[in-house]
């Protein structure tokens, strides 16, 4: 049986354990969670693995990132599980801070993020968004002084904006997407999925193959408007309220008139019930 990784839940401690991980200066990994882990988070890890010799995983659901609508309350937390996970993983230390922890009393201060890895989609429907997101990351980041960061490509603006943040303030660390995990059925692993009901949870691929029928008409010299317009009918009429839908460059997420203008992304968030699920793919 494996030893369950070190947790570690104040900055002092965190510094103490890091620095006994480098010991004989052994890079180090950091896999960013809100917990309730899936095969998609074990996934960043088993990728840490490969690039460092230690890896840290946090589990902190981060208010600051949360609209006081959103579900912040109610998201899934799974302590005794997720630990039996990254026991199995091997993972060397978890960072787990509590609220007052991450954010003492009088925290004054925000990293706001601009550009156009920001600018719509995600921002334009939470824009407390990645203001939060930039705040608590680059704290993770100065907190563990990672050499390398993994981000899923699930949260496909979030790693652009965290990638752009890491660079902006020479954070050294170098931010790293993996590909996305998915269920048999396309849907992408998210803990959010826990929320649907068996009904929904069935309609819920319809995301996926929504954004394949647009790249595939795309491919197929389609007029990108028309092509768009295909994946957003199929999406509405599963029933879901449609947030975006929309083509952008994968490298800078400016938007763009043609696959010419491409490599191209498709990036997708929408509403099914009381859930909001989003997702990507490359054309
Ligand atoms: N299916 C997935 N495949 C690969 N990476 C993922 C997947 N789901 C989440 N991640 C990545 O895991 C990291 C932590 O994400 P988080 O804890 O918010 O999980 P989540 O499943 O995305 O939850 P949420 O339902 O809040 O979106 C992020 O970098 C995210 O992109
Ligand atoms: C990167 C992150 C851990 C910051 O809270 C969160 O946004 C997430 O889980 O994707
Ligand atoms: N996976 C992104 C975290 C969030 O939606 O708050």
């Amino acid at each position: 049986m494996s030893r369950s990784p070190m947790v570690v839940r104040n900055v002092p401690a965190l510094r103490r354990a890091v620095e006994a991980l480098r010991a004989r200066k052994a890079a180090v990994a950091l896999v960013p969670t809100m917990g309730a882990l899936h095969d998609g988070h074990l996934s960043l890890v088993r990728l840490a693995r490969r690039r460092a010799q230690k890896v840290v995983v946090s589990i902190f659901v981060n208010p600051t990132q949360f609209a006081p609508t959103e579900d912040f309350g109610s998201y899934p937390r799974t302590w005794k599980a997720d630990l039996a996970k990254l026991t199995a993983e091997k993972v060397d230390l978890v960072w787990n801070p509590d609220v007052k922890a991450m954010y003492p009393d009088g925290f004054a201060t925000r990293i706001v993020p601009e550009g156009p890895a920001t600018a719509g989609l995600e921002d334009r429907f939470r824009p407390h968004f990645f203001g939060g997101v930039a705040t608590v990351v680059g704290k993770l980041f100065t907190q563990v002084r990672p050499d390398v960061a993994i981000f899923g490509e699930k949260d496909f603006q979030q790693l652009r904006v965290v990638t752009q943040m890491a660079a902006d303030l020479d954070l050294g660390v170098k931010v790293i997407g993996s590909r996305t995990v998915r269920e048999r059925d396309g849907l992408a692993m998210s803990s959010r999925n826990v929320y649907l009901s068996a009904e929904e949870r069935q309609t819920a691929p319809t995301l996926y193959r929504a954004m394949k029928e647009s790249a595939k008409r795309l491919k197929a010299g389609e007029e990108l408007e028309a092509a768009m317009e295909a994946g957003r009918g199929l999406i509405t009429a599963a029933g879901f309220a449609l947030d975006y839908f929309e083509a952008r460059h994968a490298a800078t997420l400016a938007p763009i008139a043609s696959i010419k203008d491409g490599p191209v992304r498709i990036l997708v968030a929408a509403k099914l019930g009381t859930t909001r699920l989003i997702d990507n793919i490359g054309v």
